[in-house]
């Protein structure tokens, strides 16, 4: 594998980033990360069980397929049937869902969004819900495409640089529009599970959007009533973000730039957003539902869940769920669906990502050396360690 990184040349293939010492984020003194189901998320990274469990499949060519090889076809054991005639309202307001990603750029959110719709549509207890996805990055680029004729424009000055945090202003009224379609697109019964896609990277940014989800469920003219869905994803892995930060280049960002260029922007971007990122945690949760509580007024739905390096960590007590006594079935079924397809997630669609990942290393020598160089000179273990300090830097070591 010539020219690969030390992360990804050694025995480690794949398993090497689950040790503590080459994490990219150690997970267990940070603020944000420090309750203790977190700690226990983390010490799974590092369980020699976790690890021998996973091991195997980790590491074999075969991708391992524990129920069956059609991903939308899981054991999904529910026990009732969906009731057409009692559709739920929440303080007689017809409930639609909205699902909050959070994630640092080039974890799989969009991926995993699309995996979601795909497991909505396929269940009969969801597969009436119209999904759509919102994307704060497509937005960006309809708007500054019709602007300035140009999918990115890159430029080495900060001043410039859109995701440089100097200029968070301006990426805040990207991610506000694109909010404010999401709820206009709900108002007028045009979906019924939007999907926010963006980084939410920041505590205020998810204070605005929660304050935002509260004007909407107060509002007296809207007939809807928003059930908040928090879906964290993040990536841990070296050889995962690095397969990533590869494909993130061929987006529409840097459709007209060379991969040179785009490798290094990208890359650039993540050290943006790891001087920035607050991952979501329990502590956040408990205060959006005190703060939604005491704004509407009623005992309302708050639900958190995670996919950990494409599932393959389980993210065990850090996922929560509340369900006020009036919670409706249609709440419980949707809620049900999509936990399990966040418990089945490794099964259904990560090991196939992560058999991806290690044929792409595999065949990473049969690339063009211009590709490879490239890649390996920007992504390598100096760039992940400048992750890892500015991770630490801000206070997630
Ligand atoms: N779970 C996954 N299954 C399959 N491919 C994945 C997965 N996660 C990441 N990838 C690969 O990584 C690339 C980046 O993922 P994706 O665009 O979903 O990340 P993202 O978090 O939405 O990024 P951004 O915030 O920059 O938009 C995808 O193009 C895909 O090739
Ligand atoms: O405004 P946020 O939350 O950073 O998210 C939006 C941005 O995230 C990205 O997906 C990061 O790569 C961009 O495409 C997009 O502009």
């Amino acid at each position: 594998m010539g020219g690969s990184s030390d992360s990804d040349s050694h025995d480690g293939y794949l398993t090497s980033q689950y040790n503590s010492s080459n994490s990219l984020f150690s997970l267990h003194t940070g603020n944000s990360y420090s309750s203790a189901s977190l700690d226990r998320a983390t010490l799974d990274c590092q369980d020699s069980v976790f690890f021998d469990n996973h091991k195997s499949s980790l590491l074999s060519t075969e991708v391992p397929r524990f129920i069956s090889n059609d991903p939308l076809h899981l054991p999904i054991t529910l026990n009732y049937k969906r009731d057409n005639a009692d559709p739920t309202y929440t303080n007689g307001k017809v409930n639609k869902f909205m699902i909050v990603l959070i994630g640092l750029p080039a974890t799989g959110k969009s991926t995993i969004s699309s995996h979601l719709i795909q497991c909505l549509k396929n269940n009969p207890l969801t597969n009436s819900l119209r999904c759509k996805v919102f994307n704060a990055g497509k937005i960006r680029r309809q708007i500054s495409c019709a602007t300035i004729s140009k999918p990115l424009l890159l430029s080495n000055t900060s001043s410039e640089d859109l995701f440089n945090p100097k200029n968070n202003d301006k990426k805040e009224t990207y991610a506000r529009i694109t909010l404010q379609k999401l709820f206009h697109e709900i108002n007028n019964d045009e979906c019924d599970v939007g999907i926010f896609d963006a980084t939410n990277s920041t505590i205020e940014r998810r204070r605005f959007i929660f304050e935002e989800v509260c004007s909407f469920n107060t509002d007296e003219l809207s007939s809807f009533n928003l059930v908040p869905i928090i879906l964290q994803v993040s990536c841990f892995n070296r050889s995962f973000i690095k397969y990533n930060i590869h494909n993130k280049s061929f987006n529409e960002d840097y459709l007209d730039k060379p991969y040179e260029l785009a490798i290094k922007d990208f890359a650039k971007r993540l050290k943006h957003y790891y001087s920035q990122f607050t991952p979501f945690s329990l502590d956040e949760f408990n205060q959006i539902h005190r703060y939604i509580s005491q704004h509407e007024e009623i005992d309302t739905s708050l639900f958190f869940f995670n996919v950990i390096n494409a599932g393959v960590v389980e993210p065990h007590s850090l996922n929560q769920s509340h369900y006020p006594s009036t919670c409706g079935k249609q709440i419980r079924d949707t809620i049900m669906v999509i936990e399990n397809f966040i418990n089945h997630y490794s099964q259904m669609f990560g090991f196939e990502y992560i058999e991806a990942v290690k044929l792409f290393f595999e065949s990473f020598g049969n690339s063009s050396e211009e590709t490879l160089t490239t890649l390996d000179s920007v992504v390598n273990d100096k760039f992940f360690d400048d992750l890892q300090s500015l991770i630490e830097s801000n206070g997630f070591a």
